[in-house]
């Protein structure tokens, strides 16, 4: 299937299917939040907005990266979240990167959010799907960030029937500029990273779910979608 990799900055036209990469953190938490029972996850826009919609919806939680703040009831960390219980809760996210690459393809007609943790699921839906070409949404550093492009290049490989191992591109995410920032941020007991987060952000596969962002009532809105594991010899 075709495939393209843009950064936000570069996203002129409105793609028929996009899927929208962010390793770390944004699409391992939600997948963790997802892991742990959460509903849905609504993206939203800015800080004051994800508080509006908290505010106005009775047990929704609201969680935003960064060091932990007023109003917010949790962090964009995976390490934090694994431990949360969010039965059939909403959470709505809002973080630098990946919710803001989410948003900004959502009119598209088919959009997922993914990392390494859904990436075989995520290849799966895709090729299940077929309405391609495929636009991979590259998060981190206007387009560059190596994390993500190592985990859409990964989602690629497999999009295109390769066995790909999974190993080169896990070390380009784990020597990434991203990883390196959280490690320095775990020195330094910086609040809003659990020592965890890289090694979480780097399970291949750890979930057997692709996640598919749609609009709801004028909000974007981001579900899991189970996936039948894959047979042997599939690719
Ligand atoms: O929480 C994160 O890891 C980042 C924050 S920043 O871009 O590193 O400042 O947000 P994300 O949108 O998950 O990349
Ligand atoms: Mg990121």
């Amino acid at each position: 299937m075709d495939h393209r990799f843009v950064g936000i900055p570069e996203l002129t036209d409105v793609p028929r299917v996009a899927v929208v990469v962010d390793v770390m953190r944004a699409f391992t938490v939600a997948a963790w939040a997802f892991s742990r029972g959460a509903e849905k996850i609504v993206l939203a826009p800015s800080d004051a907005e994800a508080l509006a919609l908290k505010e106005n919806c009775s047990g929704w939680l609201a969680l935003k990266d960064g060091a932990p703040a007023t109003g917010f009831d949790t962090v964009n960390s995976p390490g934090l979240i694994r431990s949360l219980d969010l039965a059939g809760r909403t959470l709505v996210q809002k973080t630098t990167a990946g919710t803001v690459g989410a948003l900004a393809v959502s009119s598209a007609p088919l959009v997922l959010c993914a990392s390494f943790v859904v990436a075989g699921a995520t290849a799966r839906f895709l090729k299940m799907d077929g309405s391609g070409p495929v636009t991979f949404v590259i998060t981190g550093d206007d387009g560059q960030a190596a994390e993500d492009l190592a985990c859409a290049e990964y989602i690629g490989q497999r999009l295109a029937g390769v066995d790909a191992e999974a190993a080169p591109f896990l070390h380009r995410a784990r020597t990434s500029w991203a990883a390196t920032d959280l490690d320095d941020g775990v020195r330094r007991g910086y609040q809003g990273v659990h020592p965890d987060d890289v090694d979480l952000c780097l399970q291949v596969d750890r979930f057997p779910f692709t996640m598919v962002a749609s609009q709801e009532d004028s909000l974007t809105v981001l579900r899991p979608v189970a996936l039948p594991e894959e047979s042997a010899g599939a690719s």
